[in-house]
C-alpha cells in the first residue's frame, strides 16, 4: 500500500470578458480561463517530522508563513457542539464557525502590505477543517497570477486548495499517477467547484460563482444564475492584458455596486439588464462560423464595440478608476477596444488585438502603457481547468 506524501492542486486565473458585477444581478457573463495557474502543494509529516502535530501554511506571494499546533484549531472549535468532517458534504461557513475561524486568524498579525490576507487564510482554514479535519500539514501556495488584480486569484486560490485537499482526503474517483497532473472527472469536478464556491463567499461576499466556475471547469463558460454553459471557442481572440497595479479589494466593489442597486433600483437593473444583451451577443459572435480574415475582421468590429458598450455599462456601476481610463484612453489612440476585467477599481484592462494587427505594433502600444507604469503581458486563453498530482512513498 502506497502512502501519500504530497498531494498538489493547481488551478488557473481566468478573464471576464464580459459581465462582471451584473452577473452577481442575475446577468449573463462570459469568462475564460487563463494560462496562469496557482498551485498548492500539501506535504504530510510523519509522527517523527512532526511529533506534535502542526498545520503549516506557506504563503509564498505574500511571503506569510503561519503555524497553529493541531490543539489549538481543535480547543478553538471546541465551542461547536457539532462540526461534521465530511469531504463529500460541502457547507457553508456558518458564523459560529466563522467566529471559531477568527479566534485563529486574529492571533496573527498581518503586515500592513499584505492587508486582505486574512479572507483568504480563513477561507483557507474552513477548507481545509471541513475536508481533511484536525491533521497535520505543510502547505505551499504559489501563483502566477497577480493577487486582487481582477484576474481571479481568489477563485484560483480555492478551487486549487479544494482540489488538492479532496485528493488527500480520497473522495476523488482518480487514476493516480504520480508526479503527472491529472485531470478531474465532471463530478469530481463539481465537488471541487462547490467546495471553492463556499471558500470564494468568504474572501467575496457574495459572489457570482463565475470565477470558481471558470477556474474548476476551464476553457471558455457562459454563465448566469449559477448556471454554466460551456462555450465552443473556436474564434481566435488575442488580448493584451495591462495590470494597472492599483490595488483593490473585489469585496469592497461587490458591495459598492450593490449598494447603488439599492439605491436606484430602476436605472440598475435597466443597466444589468443591457449587460445580458452584450454578453448573449458576444457569446454568439464567439461561436458563429467564419471563413477567411475578413469574416474574422467583421465579428472582431463587432466584439470590439460590445466590449466598449460593456465598458461604458461599468463605468455606470462606478467601477472604473483613473489608471483604468488612462489605458482606455491609450488604446484609443491605437484604434484598439478595451474594457476593464474582474472587479475594476484599477487592476487589469483587457485590450482586444485583432488577428491582423501586427506584433510591430503589439509592441508599441505595449511600450506606450508601460512607459506609464503599467505592466503589460499576453496570456493564453481558454486552457485546462483544476489538476491534481501524487508524490507516494511505499510504506
Ligand atoms: N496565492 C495566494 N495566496 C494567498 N492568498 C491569496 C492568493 N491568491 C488569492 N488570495 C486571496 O484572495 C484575495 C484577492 O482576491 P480578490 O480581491 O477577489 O482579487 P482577485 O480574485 O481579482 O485576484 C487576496 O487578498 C487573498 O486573500
Ligand atoms: C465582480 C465579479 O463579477 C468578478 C470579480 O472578479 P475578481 O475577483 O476581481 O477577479 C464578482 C463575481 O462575479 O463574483
Ligand atoms: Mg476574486
Amino acid at each position: 500500500m502506497d502512502n501519500i506524501k504530497e498531494v498538489a492542486g493547481r488551478a488557473p486565473g481566468k478573464l471576464i470578458l464580459c459581465g462582471e458585477h451584473a452577473v452577481v444581478h442575475g446577468s449573463t457573463a462570459l469568462a475564460a480561463s487563463l494560462g496562469l495557474y496557482t498551485q498548492v502543494r500539501i506535504q504530510t509529516p510523519t509522527a517523527e517530522t512532526d511529533p506534535d502535530g502542526h498545520l503549516t501554511i506557506d504563503l509564498r506571494d505574500l511571503n506569510v508563513l503561519l503555524q497553529w499546533p493541531i490543539q489549538r484549531i481543535e480547543a478553538a472549535f471546541k465551542p461547536l457542539e457539532e462540526f461534521v468532517v465530511d469531504p463529500l458534504c460541502v457547507k457553508s461557513c456558518s458564523s459560529d464557525i466563522m467566529q471559531c475561524i477568527a479566534s485563529l486568524v486574529n492571533e496573527e498579525d498581518f503586515p500592513e502590505a499584505v492587508f486582505g490576507v486574512s479572507t483568504g487564510v480563513s477561507a483557507f482554514l474552513f477548507l481545509y477543517i471541513s475536508i481533511v479535519g484536525f491533521k497535520s500539514a505543510t502547505v505551499i501556495v504559489s501563483s502566477d497570477l497577480p493577487l486582487g488584480s481582477g484576474l481571479g486569484s481568489s477563485a484560483a486560490f480555492c478551487v486549487a486548495v479544494s482540489g488538492a485537499l479532496l485528493a488527500l482526503s480520497g473522495a476523488l474517483d482518480l487514476d493516480a499517477l504520480q508526479g503527472s497532473w491529472l485531470s478531474l472527472k465532471q463530478n469530481n469536478r463539481e465537488i471541487v467547484n462547490k467546495w471553492a464556491f463556499e471558500g470564494e463567499k468568504i474572501i467575496h461576499g457574495r459572489p457570482s460563482g463565475i470565477d470558481n466556475t471558470v477556474s474548476a471547469y476551464g476553457n471558455m463558460v457562459k454563465f448566469k444564475s449559477g448556471h454554466l454553459t460551456h462555450i465552443e471557442h473556436i474564434f481566435p481572440i488575442r488580448m493584451l492584458i495591462t495590470n494597472t497595479k492599483v490595488g483593490r479589494n473585489t469585496k469592497a466593489l461587490v458591495a459598492g455596486v450593490a449598494e447603488r442597486a439599492s439605491r436606484h433600483p430602476k436605472a440598475m437593473s435597466a443597466v444589468f439588464d443591457a449587460v445580458n444583451a452584450i454578453s448573449e451577443e458576444m457569446a454568439d459572435i464567439i461561436q458563429a462560423p467564419f471563413s477567411d480574415d475578413a469574416s474574422i475582421s467583421a465579428q472582431e468590429g463587432k466584439l470590439e464595440e460590445l466590449m466598449e458598450m460593456n465598458q461604458g455599462l461599468l463605468q455606470c456601476m462606478g467601477v472604473c478608476h483613473p489608471a483604468i481610463k488612462a489605458v482606455l484612453q491609450t488604446t484609443s489612440r491605437f484604434k484598439l477596444y478595451s474594457k476593464l476585467t474582474g472587479a475594476g477599481g484599477g487592476g487589469c484592462v483587457l485590450t482586444l488585438l485583432p488577428k491582423l494587427l501586427s506584433s510591430k505594433m503589439i509592441e508599441k502600444v505595449k511600450v506606450d502603457l508601460e512607459s506609464q507604469g503599467f505592466q503589460c503581458f499576453l496570456a493564453t486563453i481558454g486552457g485546462e481547468g483544476v489538476q491534481v498530482s501524487f508524490q507516494c512513498t511505499s510504506a
